[in-house]
Formats: structure tokens, C-alpha cells, sequence
């Protein structure tokens, strides 16, 4: 090791001066960061490395297209009131739509297409041919790649719905949905599906109002379909919640029938669910969610239910409840098992006291109500399993709504009657079950093809209004979004107040104590159960080389232990000033991007109160809703000029680097390379640590301090066995065993370009295929499948085998002028694809199709980075040897999980299992 330990150190000096005249010094950018915009435009080659990030075919977008008015023209009669208006030129997004209409409320299901533009860059082209790709040859229909949206409304106030749809034009998809592709549909003979009794009541409503018929389907039929798409297709769809804490179940697919599912609206149904359209209505009662909210509202006054709940939070119900021990002198009937503190008799106080109504909180009138009600519920559903010998209950309908005290009666009454027997589970989507299964119930949108990888949730802002509260239109448009946001910064500190991270108020005592979450307020835009817009990406694939997708589970750090999401959340807070002063001057600084700067801020942090709130959550799904989070307010790319410069200084030096490469035994070059990974993989914007460091040092120094640290061994080290395993024992130059390796590449710079395409070239050179596999969309200061061509090409036009497998691969069309010209056909090629992801991290259930393609022939996998080797897929097995290497930028990550110290590196070998 002494040979190859001098040989680096020479190396890192060597490139030093290199980078000395290349490399700005980081401490200046910092403080520059209004001029970046400009220079940006100055430093902006023609071609330059990462110049053409705008135009990514976005496959995760959560943006919503505008609506394009040209050519638009009112159709029909003139002289009518709110005539429909047609956009001929509005092509891209095509809606569809599905309605329950219940007794309280109407829930509204509609779905919007985003057409795909593919691009025609060289690279996907190419990639598409080699690997055999073409479009929706799956099916035949092709699946559409959309949005499912949710929202909500008071059924007495259903005109507001009317201008909703209207003022969507959402009923313009009501027609045939083999049309959904065709241009300008026209509406004359457009069927929405409703259910609900108000698919009865209002059909002439719909008719006059939007010149709609409603086709109307059974409610119970679409409540089952409803539940087992969601059940189905949605990871984390269903939880248990017992005394505060929410569960979230992974339901079997095969094991999932049969079960009870107790829709609680206005009215309460009870069914046996034995299939899919299999089932038997088995019971049901009259006093539910209706009864809560009319009763609630004539004995308290309140004016929304909300208001009813809320008050609930706050009450005693022992003044208005007899319980046993007031009948039986403050004593437990301990015989039968009853508690003192148990309710014998819901209001029964009420009847022994000279008192009136006005007599009594209304706090606590609501929460006694409450518990009856949810009590009574939770006890005749039990009573219905055990008639049937169910063991799961889901419970379902807009009454639960996310309230984490209803939840937890309900589960208690279930708990308690059926020792422990029977489990109730809620779902996240609760009140859509009836509008859902009405929009399944359309033939041939695709939708019940759709397999849970292809389905990716998105909270964008907005995403809580309309799923949560009762509301009009959602927040589409980023102008409402802002102003909204400053309205409320405006209106309240809460914003900038310290997360609450304790768990939701709860009794802690199973329902039947008085709740101890006194002074807690229901948010009124009921984020406490968020329920996103469902992305429908028919192109994502599972990885089909992992080794067992059914166990899989990307995220290494589960937040749901609090301390650790409370220690996450607040180092990705600290870094947030940073990360907005980039994305803002990405934007080139101007007031608008500051004020979209802000509001991501706010909007962040907000979003960050209730995380359980959008399904299990791992740091994975933290650091992708933080890149969601920007996309949603407009950045792009908040690191664009950031990675330009990294690369253009980093291609500066390539040649030298290889120039020394070069020079070295295969042994001694093997090693290198892999200190080299290990080494540039410390740049990296998303680390506190890191740029801390750039704000104390010029990348010479990091890089050196980097490089320093590269003596073996690593922390974890499994560099012998991989290099057994590439050179084989002894120098009997055999050729290389692998076929084809796949380099999740990390970040932009001296990552990629002084430490991934140097070990790229080495596998090249000894025969194997390689695949660079980058994000699909930017996050943070990682390289993305867009830019990496033109880096390549940078870099090929400094290395004969780069340049070869590039061209081999299609990433150079007479790119450049090359010396020799051979076009030798032998060549092994180098190609880009893209992940489908846009986030620091990779989840393996849910990656692009073209990845899915290059990975069926490939033999090795080479994971770069925290966030895709650390902070998911560390435990990941695969069915071919992985390499895993990171740098760990971060000290308690570094305890966690290596017992060691930030900055150790990491070089984890598995062989194929
Ligand atoms: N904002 C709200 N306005 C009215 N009722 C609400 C609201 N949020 C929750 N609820 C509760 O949800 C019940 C309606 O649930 P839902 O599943 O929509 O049933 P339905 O189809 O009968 O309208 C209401 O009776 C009430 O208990
Ligand atoms: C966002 C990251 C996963 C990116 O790391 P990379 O994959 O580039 O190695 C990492 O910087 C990170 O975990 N940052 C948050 C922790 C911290 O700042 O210490
Ligand atoms: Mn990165």
C-alpha cells in the first residue's frame, strides 16, 4: 500500500496545480450572488458542459401547464349565461372527471394529462434503439401518463362545485376516453360518472348548469373499488392509530380479502369485502357523521365542522357523561372489568342536573358527542367482524378526517371489544373511496392496470386545500400560491414558530380518558391527513435486479423515530438559507424570484409540521419533497451555475489526471480510481459540512484535505475483494469479468469528472460496457442525464477511449474533430440514461424505463454518493455484484452507521446474491 499511497499523494499535488489556475475560489461565491445570473450568461459556452438543463423531459413534474387561450371561442348559444368557452389549442392537458355527491359533501376526482414531449437529444434516441425501447407497446391502449387530483366540497353550497368544474373546464373530458388524445373535444354529449344520491338529485343541475348527463353508478359498488385501488396501488395508503400513533400498514396484495370496510359519512355503511366487485353490505348505521355535525352544530352553534372538532380538543365530556364511577361512588366496577373513569351513559349527567344547555361548554358537549358517536361506531363494526370472522376493519368517509382523536376511539372500541382480535385501519384517502371507484368505473382509462410503482405521490402546494379543507379551486396557479403564502405569513407566526414535533394530541389513555391534547388546534387547512395529487407514470419500472423487490425498502434512516426526523428536519432547515440564496440567484436574483424564494421557505417548513401526514417517511422522501418543494416554486435548477463552474474547472485538469493514471500499474491505477470517487465525492452542496467547508477554503484545499484522508483502509473496505474480483489474483492480465456496469453517478465537478469518468474509462478500457445513470431532473448539485453528454463530450475530446465508446454509444455524433477518425465498430460503448428520479436519492421500486432496459444485461452496479449508496440502498441487496462508495458528510450519519467520523469513506462490496 506504501507504493500507491506516494503515487497519490504525488497525484493530488500534481492536480493541485492545475486546479489552482482553473478554480475559482468557492469563498467568493458565496457573497456574488446577485451577479450570478449574468455571469452565468458569460460563462455559458455555446455547448457547455451543463448548458441545456432547461429542456428535460420532465417525468416527475408536478407543475402545472397553463392553459392555452388562443383561438379561443364561445361555443353554442350566445345568449346564455356562462356559455362554454373552447380552447382548440389546449392539447396537453386532458381532463377527466368523477363525482360523489353525498349528503354533506361532494368529492371530486379528476384526472390531468400532461403529454410527455419527448426529446429528441441524441442520447435518448440512441439509448432507445439500443436497449430496444418503444412506446406503450405494453398494451392495447396506451396508459396515460397523468395526474389524479383531489377535492372537496359542501354539498349545499354545490354551485361553488359547478364553477369549479366550470371554471376547469373539467367537463369537457366527459367524453369517450379513447378520445382523451384527440384536440379540442366537443361536449354535447359528454357523460361524467357520479355516484352518491346526488347523482340522482342534481342531474338536471349538471345538465343546465354544464350541459352534462350524469352517469350514475352504485355508491357501494364504487366505495369496494375505491378501497381496493387504494389498497392496491397505494403504498402507504392504510395505518393503524392507537393512543397518538399512526402505523402505516403494507397491506399483501394477495392477502388483503376479506374485509370489512365501514364507510363513515353522513350515514354509516358496513361492508364485506371479499374481492374485487365481490362483496355484501352486511350492515350500516343512521347515527354517524351526520349526526355529529347536525347535532354538534344545534347544541353548540358552531358554524363548520371544523369549528365542532376543534372545540371537541378542548373539552371535558365528564361534565356531560355519566361514567361509572359517578354511579358508583367514584369506584371501578372491577367484576365486569369496567373502570370508574369508563362512560356508562353518553349526556347522562345531563339528566341528574338542574341545567341547561347554556349551562354547559359547548367544548365539552362536542367531545362527549364525539365519543358516542365514534364509540358506538367502532363498536358496531366490531360486532359485524366478528359475525363474520374478519380481522381487518378499514375504516373510510369523511367523518374520520384525519382526527387523531376520533381514530384512536374508534381503534379503542375495536381493540377493546375484540381483545385484541380485530384491527382497525384507516385510510389516508378516506372520503375519496365513492369518487374514486366512480372514476375506475370508466372502461379503459388504464387506471386498474396501474401497479403501485407507477403511481408516485406528490404534495404540491395547494395539495392540502384541496384535498383537506373544504375549498374552491385549488392553488394551480404559482401567483395564487405566493400571494396566498403571504397572506399568511401575515396573519400568523406560526409559520416560524419551532416545528411541533410531538406526536398528534391524543388521550394516551385509548379513548375512554379525557383527551390530554387541551389547547391543541386542528389546523384549519387539515393537514393532519394530506392527501396529494397521484401521479400516474406509466413509464416507471421496478429494478429488475433487485434482489427482492417485495422486501425492499430504500430508506437506511426511518423518520417515523422522532428524534431522528426532528435531527434531520432541522439540518435541512439550517441549510435552507443557503439553498434559497442559490435558487434565488439562479433566477438571477430578481425581487420575483425572491419572493418565490421565500415562500419555498415558508412553504417548506410548513409542509414539515405534520410529515406523517403524506405516508411512511424516510430521509429519502425528506430530501425529495425539499426538490419537489422548489420545482413547485419555479426553480429549475438552483445549482445550475454552481455545477458549471465545478465542471468546467474540473475538465480543465482531466488531462493531467489521466496523464498519471496512465502511468500507473493496473493495481496501483484500480485503487486510485476508487480513492479518486471517494475523494471527489466530498463535493457536494447539499452537506452542511461541506459547505461550511467552502465557505472556509478554495476547492485546493478541500480537495486536498480530501485526498489526505484517502489511506486505507476505509472505514468500511472491501477494496481487495473487489479488486480480486477485477484483476483477478496475480497479474495475469485476464480481461475484466464484467459485461456491462451501471455507475449511478452522484455529483457535478470533480465528482463526476474527476472521479466517476475516470473509473468509467478504466472499465471501458478493460471491455466493459458502461452505463453513467443520473437523475432525471436536478437535485441539489447532482449531475443530471441531460447534462452528462456534453460533459462527456468535454472530456472525450482529451481521451481516446472516452471518445470511442461515447461514439459507440451515440453520445457523439460527429461531435468534435477527432485526430484519428477510426470508427472501429468493436469499440465497447459508453452510454447515458436517465433514473427517473429527481432527488439525492434513488428508490428502486419506481426507476425509468430505459434504466429498467439497461439494466437486464448488466453484471455489476456501482452505487456513488450518500444519498444513493447511504442514505437509500445501503442494506439493498442486488442479483449482481454492487459497489457501494461514499464519503460520509455528515457526523451522526457517520456514528450511525459505520461508528465512525464524517468524512470516513466508504468502499462496501457485495458480491451478486
Ligand atoms: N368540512 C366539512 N363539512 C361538513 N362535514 C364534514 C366536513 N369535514 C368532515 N365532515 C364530516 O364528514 C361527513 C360526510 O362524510 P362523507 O364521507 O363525505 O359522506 P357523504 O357522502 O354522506 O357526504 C359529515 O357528515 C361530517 O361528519
Ligand atoms: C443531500 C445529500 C444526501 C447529498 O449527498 P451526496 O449524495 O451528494 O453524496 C447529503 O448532502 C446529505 O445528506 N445532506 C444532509 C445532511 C447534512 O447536511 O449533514
Ligand atoms: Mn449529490
Amino acid at each position: 500500500m506504501g507504493g500507491a499511497g506516494g503515487l497519490t499523494e504525488d497525484l493530488v499535488l500534481g492536480i493541485n496545480d492545475h486546479i489552482k489556475d482553473a478554480v475559482v475560489d468557492v469563498r467568493e461565491r458565496g457573497s456574488e450572488s446577485v451577479e450570478e445570473g449574468e455571469e452565468e450568461r458569460e460563462m455559458v459556452p455555446p455547448r457547455g458542459p451543463t448548458s441545456s438543463s432547461s429542456g428535460v423531459s420532465i417525468h416527475r413534474s408536478s407543475s402545472r401547464p397553463q392553459l392555452d387561450l388562443s383561438g379561443a371561442a364561445i361555443q353554442g348559444n350566445f345568449e346564455e349565461k356562462d356559455p362554454t368557452i373552447l380552447l382548440p389549442n389546449q392539447s396537453d392537458d386532458i381532463y377527466h372527471l368523477a363525482l360523489d355527491i353525498g349528503g354533506s359533501l361532494i368529492k371530486l376526482v379528476y384526472f390531468s394529462r400532461h403529454e410527455d414531449r419527448p426529446l429528441n437529444d441524441r442520447r435518448k434516441k440512441s439509448i432507445k434503439e439500443r436497449f430496444g425501447i418503444s412506446n406503450g407497446n405494453r398494451r392495447s391502449y396506451p396508459i396515460l401518463g397523468g395526474r389524479l387530483h383531489f377535492v372537496k366540497f359542501e354539498t349545499h353550497k354545490i354551485n361553488e362545485c359547478l364553477d369549479f368544474i366550470h371554471s376547469k373546464q373539467l367537463h369537457w373530458g366527459g367524453l369517450d376516453p379513447h378520445q382523451w388524445t384527440s384536440e379540442a373535444p366537443n361536449n354535447e354529449n359528454a357523460i361524467i360518472k357520479a355516484t352518491g344520491g346526488g347523482a340522482y338529485k342534481f342531474a338536471d343541475l349538471f345538465k343546465d348548469r354544464l350541459g352534462v348527463s350524469l352517469d350514475k353508478e352504485d355508491e357501494m359498488d364504487c366505495l369496494v373499488a375505491g378501497a381496493n385501488f387504494l389498497l392496491k396501488a397505494i403504498r402507504h395508503e392504510a395505518f393503524t392509530h392507537m393512543e397518538g400513533q399512526k402505523e402505516f400498514v403494507q397491506i399483501d396484495h394477495n392477502d388483503l380479502f376479506p374485509y370489512l370496510l365501514v364507510n363513515i359519512g353522513s350515514g354509516v355503511s358496513m361492508i364485506k369485502v371479499d374481492g374485487d366487485g365481490k362483496f355484501q353490505r352486511v350492515s350500516g348505521t343512521n347515527v354517524g357523521g351526520g349526526t355529529y355535525w347536525g347535532l354538534g352544530r344545534l347544541l353548540t352553534k358552531c358554524k363548520s365542522f371544523d369549528e365542532l372538532l376543534e372545540l371537541s380538543q378542548r373539552g371535558d365530556n365528564r361534565t356531560i357523561d355519566m361514567l361509572v364511577g359517578d354511579i358508583y361512588g367514584g369506584m371501578d366496577y372491577s367484576k365486569i372489568g369496567l373502570s370508574a373513569s369508563t362512560i356508562a351513559s353518553s349526556f347522562g349527567k345531563a339528566i341528574s342536573e338542574n341545567k341547561e344547555l347554556e349551562d354547559y361548554r359547548p367544548e365539552d358537549i362536542s367531545l362527549s358527542l364525539l365519543r358516542m358517536i365514534s364509540y358506538n361506531i367502532g363498536q358496531i363494526a366490531y360486532l359485524n367482524a366478528l359475525r363474520f370472522g374478519l380481522k381487518r376493519i378499514f375504516f373510510g368517509g369523511f367523518f374520520i378526517r384525519g382526527h387523531a382523536y376520533t381514530m384512536d376511539t374508534i381503534s379503542f372500541a375495536v381493540q377493546f371489544w375484540s381483545n385484541g382480535e380485530a384491527q382497525a385501519m384507516f385510510l389516508r384517502h378516506e372520503g375519496f373511496l365513492g369518487a374514486l371507484g366512480a372514476f375506475m368505473s370508466y372502461e379503459k382509462h388504464g387506471l386498474d392496470d396501474l401497479m403501485v410503482h407507477q403511481l408516485v405521490e406528490r404534495f404540491p402546494m395547494g395539495a392540502p386545500y384541496t384535498g383537506g379543507n373544504i375549498h374552491g379551486p385549488p392553488l394551480g396557479d404559482l401567483n395564487e400560491k405566493i400571494s396566498w403564502m403571504e397572506k399568511f405569513v401575515r396573519k400568523g407566526t406560526e409559520i416560524i414558530a419551532p416545528v411541533p414535533m410531538a406526536p398528534p394530541g391524543t388521550t394516551g389513555l385509548g379513548g375512554f380518558e379525557v383527551p390530554s391534547s387541551k389547547g391543541d388546534t386542528l389546523r384549519s387547512d387539515a393537514s393532519a391527513l394530506n392527501v396529494g395529487v397521484l401521479h400516474l407514470v406509466p413509464t416507471l419500472e421496478v429494478f429488475p435486479l433487485l434482489s427482492d423487490p417485495k422486501t425492499y425498502e430504500p430508506n437506511t434512516i426511518d423518520l417515523s423515530d422522532h428524534s431522528e426526523l426532528e435531527y434531520w428536519f432541522t439540518v435541512l432547515s439550517e441549510h435552507l438559507p443557503d439553498l434559497v440564496d442559490k435558487a434565488v440567484a439562479s433566477e438571477g436574483g430578481t425581487d420575483d424570484a425572491k419572493r418565490r424564494g421565500d415562500a419555498f421557505a415558508h412553504y417548506w417548513i410548513r409542509l414539515m409540521e405534520e410529515p406523517a401526514a403524506y405516508g411512511k417517511f424516510g430521509l429519502a422522501n425528506l430530501l425529495e419533497l425539499r426538490e419537489e418543494c422548489l420545482r413547485e416554486f419555479q426553480f429549475v435548477d438552483a445549482y445550475r451555475s454552481i455545477k458549471q463552474r465545478e465542471n468546467e474547472a474540473s475538465l480543465a485538469v482531466l488531462p493531467d489526471l489521466l496523464m498519471e493514471i496512465d502511468s500507473m500499474s493496473k493495481e496501483t491505477r484500480l485503487l486510485t480510481l476508487i480513492e479518486g470517487v471517494l475523494a471527489a465525492n466530498i463535493f457536494d452542496w447539499g452537506s452542511r459540512a461541506c459547505v461550511d467547508l467552502y465557505h472556509k477554503g478554495t476547492i485546493i484545499e478541500i480537495y486536498r484535505m480530501s485526498r489526505d484522508k484517502m489511506r486505507r483502509p476505509w472505514r468500511v473496505d472491501d477494496f481487495d475483494m473487489f479488486k480480486e474480483r477485477m484483476l483477478g489474483s496475480g497479474e495475469n492480465n485476464r480481461p475484466c469479468p464484467y459485461k456491462r456496469a451501471l455507475l449511478f453517478v452522484d455529483n457535478s465537478g470533480a465528482d463526476i469528472v474527476l472521479g466517476m469518468l475516470p473509473l468509467a474509462r478504466e472499465l471501458l478500457r478493460c471491455g466493459t460496457e458502461v452505463v453513467l445513470v443520473a437523475n432525471s431532473l436536478p437535485a441539489l448539485n447532482d449531475v443530471t442525464a441531460m447534462e452528462l453528454p456534453d460533459i462527456v463530450a468535454e472530456a472525450a475530446k482529451h481521451c481516446d477511449i472516452l471518445r470511442r465508446a461515447a461514439e459507440a454509444g451515440g453520445l457523439l455524433v460527429d461531435a468534435m474533430n477527432i485526430q484519428d477518425g477510426s470508427k472501429e465498430s468493436s469499440s465497447v460503448p459508453l452510454m447515458v440514461v436517465e433514473n427517473g428520479c429527481g432527488s439525492p436519492c434513488i428508490d428502486f421500486r419506481q426507476v425509468s424505463s430505459e434504466l429498467a432496459a439497461a439494466a437486464k444485461e448488466a453484471d455489476l452496479i456501482i452505487l456513488e454518493g450518500m444519498g444513493r449508496a447511504l442514505h437509500t440502498n445501503f442494506n439493498a441487496r442486488f442479483k449482481c455484484d454492487a459497489l457501494k462508495l461514499a464519503m460520509v458528510k455528515n457526523q451522526r450519519l457517520a456514528e450511525k452507521l459505520i461508528k465512525g467520523n464524517i468524512y470516513d469513506c466508504i468502499c462496501r462490496y457485495e458480491p451478486a446474491r
